[in-house]
């Protein structure tokens, strides 16, 4: 009997949630939280510090406290997952991870046998602090999973749309990114598996994709038939599968920009007349949105295209339907926003971030093509704004870093990209410190994880609701979902979307810490300060 995968992946601490159901870890004992069967409610004091400036070059720092009600419910009920590329690398890669997850697959590598895990998934392989234990004052860590009711990756129901027909058995070998023993495994489930016919408007993706669209949804673009299909199609998957829910992502090729047009783009309602019209501004993503939009499914970006052009961001708030974006942060990005803001925050002034890399799948195929590459270039440059303005001592206004990203098809190295950087930083007394980074990042397997933490927390986020009892009493009366922008996925996302006018955070320890701290108040637990005052003052 081949082991079982747990033993394999060394899970020593039975903490690994089973799926199907939630059970809680913990407790949360305070007067400020409530648990019944169906709800947790919390009262949760949100202190932030207000600055004004007192003219004279000085500001003054004022405590602020605003006291929120947060209500989760405990239901998760029945999830769908709907990947737009289903037949693509990421597409097939984690579908085949989650079924070879379910039936904790063991298969043989030249390393040995090797057990299906959700390494690189925040939410299934990482924990959070929860504090410390009551008598010996030792830290005690749990599953990020446990700390809120959240769907099991297992329990998740997996469809979706591609331009390709081929089944998900034939796209996997298509992909080329697993083992040919693991493949064996899973094939004929996925087998099993086809892709919808999706709609594909030639313009928005690389030429050199025209040969794998073969299933191609009938109808003019020059109607709402796609919207409407593209609804039909997530209603009958709901129903086919009794779904309670069902969260929609974009793992399609990297899109051009569409151009932002007034009168075209720029409002809800006219979006939806230029989506009637056909106007060749409106791209299949965008075009999904709206149909998920309407459908109050979900629906995630991971690719950097400007899919939510402002009429997309409008028609969500109309609805309160959750979007999020943009494009998966899986490798070189990934690092780039850890290093760049260790090193500014430790005072050394970066000036200069080469970025290279090259790969052979498909995704570096479509890239190849300037248009899709200038989408690609946009959000992987972006990154380091965030950290270079905070830090006034090292920059002046408007000053920044050399920034350059170049990707190269190279057919050869298949979904193994390989991402080449180097970082120039002056140090003390006119010194330099150069960092050379070689990163061979296996694209799918580490952006597959990022897929399953975006669909669970988005669905964790349809079960959350809040209301204020502000510092100066103007409360809000009825409970209400967060905002329709899902800035809270940021910590997956290269080019973070936010609710408009609102700041977009880089650095990836802050995006965690958000993506922590917000799950810690739901259950009326104050942000982890790592202070450790009990450790220093006695
Ligand atoms: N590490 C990563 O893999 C990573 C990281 C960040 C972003 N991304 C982005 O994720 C996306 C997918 O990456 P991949 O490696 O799986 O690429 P891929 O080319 O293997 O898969 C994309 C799939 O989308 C399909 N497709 C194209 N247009 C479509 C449409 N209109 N409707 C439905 N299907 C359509 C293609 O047929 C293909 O099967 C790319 O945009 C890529 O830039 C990937
Ligand atoms: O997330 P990350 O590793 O910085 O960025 C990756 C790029 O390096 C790669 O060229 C591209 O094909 C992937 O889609 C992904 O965007």
């Amino acid at each position: 009997m081949a082991p079982h995968a747990e033993g394999l992946n060394g899970q020593t601490n039975g903490f690994s949630t089973t799926p199907g159901e939630h059970k809680d870890m913990f407790t949360v004992d305070s007067p400020n939280v409530t648990y019944t069967e169906n709800e947790i409610k919390s009262k949760y004091s949100y202190y932030t510090t207000s600055v004004t400036d007192s003219g004279d070059g000085k500001y003054v720092a004022k405590p602020k406290e605003t006291v929120y009600d947060f209500k989760v419910d405990r239901k998760v009920g029945k999830v769908g997952m709907m990947l737009v590329g289903w037949g693509g690398n990421n597409g097939t890669t984690v579908t085949a991870g989650i079924i070879a997850n379910r039936r904790g697959l063991v298969w043989d590598t030249r390393e040995g046998p090797r057990a299906a895990n959700y390494y690189g998934s925040v939410v299934m392989a990482s924990t959070m602090k929860l504090g410390t234990e009551a008598k010996t004052g030792k830290e005690i860590n749990v599953p990020f999973h446990n700390v809120l009711p959240m769907v099991h990756p297992n329990d998740l129901v997996i469809g979706g749309w591609d331009i390709s027909g081929m089944n998900l058995a034939q796209a996997m070998d298509r992909a080329a990114v697993l083992e040919p023993t693991l493949k064996d495994m899973v094939k004929k489930e996925m087998a099993e598996m086809k892709p919808l016919p999706s709609i594909y408007y030639p313009d928005f993706i690389a030429a050199n994709q025209e040969d794998r669209a073969d299933n191609i949804l009938e109808g003019s673009k020059a109607s709402m038939a796609h919207v409407e299909k593209l609804r039909e199609d997530i209603q009958d998957f709901k129903a086919t599968h009794g779904l309670d829910k069902v969260i929609v992502q974009w793992t399609a090729n990297t899109e051009r920009y569409a151009d932002l047009v007034p009168g075209v783009n720029d409002t809800a309602d006219n979006l939806m007349k230029a989506i009637e019209s056909g106007h060749e501004e409106v791209s299949p993503s965008t075009v999904f949105a709206v149909a998920c939009i309407l459908e109050n499914a979900p629906f995630i970006n991971g690719s950097p295209q400007n899919t939510f052009v402002p009429g997309a961001i409008e028609l969500a708030e109309k609805h309160g339907a959750f979007v999020g974006g943009d494009d998966f942060k899986s490798g070189q990005t990934k690092m780039k926003s850890a290093l760049a803001d260790f090193m500014i925050n430790a005072g050394l002034k970066l000036t200069s971030i080469a970025s290279y890399n090259h790969l052979g799948n498909n995704d570096g195929k479509n890239l190849s093509s300037q248009k899709q590459f200038r989408s690609k270039e946009i959000s992987k440059s972006n990154v380091v704004d965030d950290m270079v303005e905070t830090n006034s001592v090292l920059y002046k206004p408007g000053e920044h870093p050399d920034h350059t990203v170049v990707i190269k098809y190279m057919p050869a190295v298949g979904d193994n990209k390989r991402a080449l950087d180097e970082y120039y930083a002056e140090i003390f007394m006119g010194g330099h410190q150069t960092i050379s980074l070689f990163n061979v990042c296996e694209d799918s397997l580490l952006a597959s994880p990022l897929i399953i933490d975006l669909v669970i927390i988005a669905e964790m986020m349809t079960r959350i609701s809040w209301k204020a009892q502000s510092s100066d009493g103007a409360a809000t009366k009825d409970y209400k979902g967060f905002h329709s922008v899902l800035s809270i996925l940021s910590y997956m996302l290269k080019a973070p979307l936010t609710p408009p006018g609102t700041p977009v955070v880089n650095a990836l320890a802050k995006q965690r810490a958000a993506l922590t701290n917000i799950f810690r108040a739901c259950v009326g637990l104050q942000p982890e300060s790592d202070m450790t005052l009990e450790h220093k003052l006695f």
